[in-house]
């Protein structure tokens, strides 16, 4: 039976990921930095909270990430734990490298101490290009982050390519555009959007205050982007690298605002208020995708678009 370990069990990308591997007869075990305190909302929701071996590990703590690897002795490791909002970053800029950043270097030195033939996945962001204007990144694509969150996804990426070249390490980075689903919290934009308009849809009087609503993004389905995060590792070494996951698809910030209020028959200009104090220091005006290679090597593409994910979000929570 395959092993695998997910550091940063507990979040979305965590959960649906936990639940794939499941599925395909892996042992997973889920790595949260304190497992005993931790209640895992999202496993729970998902119904697969007791069929994880649930490990406390601290991925900032090299001694906590090298004993754990040396028992357990995964086959995979996929490295989704550290800061994930980059709306905090710019408040949390020191606690979001060392997550991100000390945290994937602990990882690699501890898989290359091991001498182990594990694995490895990274979450790594759109976030690192910035802003491309009207050009749909690919992996050639420069880096050019506007977020702390940014700026550590970018130098983790050149860590594990570094790692692989130098160590010949079977590691790779998902460059992953927005993914959104059910688990996501209400810090991320769409579920706000989802909560809210659902609560205004059962009679609550609020309105809907959000920042900067001229942005677009290419949204996709989480439990679609796991799917690509596992393919990556189950490549021939020399395809091992780094891969665009998105729709290719790009939709502004309004059409999905739309797309929600309009499912729940509700006019949405009548419930925004914007608040200049949501607005980040610096943001990604439009982000656009090329996910050409992951069609052409991996056979992934990406099943939902924007407005299956603003229908299955809106039906998940009336
Ligand atoms: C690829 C990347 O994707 C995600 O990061 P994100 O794009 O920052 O996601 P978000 O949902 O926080 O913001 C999207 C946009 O929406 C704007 N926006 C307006 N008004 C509000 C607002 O009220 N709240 C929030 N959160 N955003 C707002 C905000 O300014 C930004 O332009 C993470 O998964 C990250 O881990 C990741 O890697």
């Amino acid at each position: 039976m395959n092993k695998a370990l997910i550091c940063g069990v507990s979040g979305q990308d965590g959960a649906y990921l936990a639940q794939l591997l499941l599925k395909k007869g892996y042992d997973v075990y889920g790595g949260s930095r304190d497992a005993q305190m931790s209640s895992f909302t999202n496993l729970v929701r998902l119904g697969i909270k007791n069929d994880i071996r649930l490990v406390s590990l601290s991925i900032n703590d090299f001694r906590s990430v090298l004993q754990t690897i040396l028992r357990i002795k995964p086959d995979e490791i996929y490295n989704l734990a550290g800061q994930s909002s980059v709306g905090l970053s710019f408040e949390q800029p020191v606690e979001t490298l060392e997550s991100i950043s000390v945290g994937t270097l602990n990882l690699l030195e501890a898989i290359r101490f091991s001498e182990l033939p594990i694995r490895f996945y990274n979450a790594g962001s759109s976030e690192c290009f910035g802003d491309t204007g009207q050009l749909a990144a690919d992996e050639t694509t420069p880096f050019r982050p506007r977020s702390p969150y940014g700026v550590a996804k970018a130098a983790a990426y050149w860590q594990v390519a570094n790692y692989r070249e130098a160590y010949q390490i079977h590691a790779s980075t998902g460059i992953l555009f927005n993914h959104e689903s059910p688990l996501r919290p209400e810090r991320f934009v769409t579920q706000k959007i989802v909560a809210t308009a659902c609560r205004i849809a059962k009679g609550s009087k609020e309105t809907l205050t959000l920042g900067n609503i001229d942005i677009a993004r290419d949204w996709g389905w989480a439990p679609d982007y796991v799917e690509a995060m596992w393919l990556m590792l189950q490549q021939d070494i020399v395809n091992a690298g780094d891969y665009v996951i998105a729709t290719g698809k790009t939709n502004k910030l309004k059409d999905f605002i739309e797309a929600v209020f309009t499912s729940l028959d509700l006019n949405w200009e009548q419930y925004i208020d914007i608040d200049q104090s949501l607005f980040r220091p610096t943001d990604i005006a439009e982000g656009h995708a090329n996910p050409v290679k992951a069609k052409r090597q991996l056979n992934w593409e990406a099943r939902y678009s924007m407005q299956d994910v603003a229908r299955e979000m809106v039906e998940a929570r009336m």
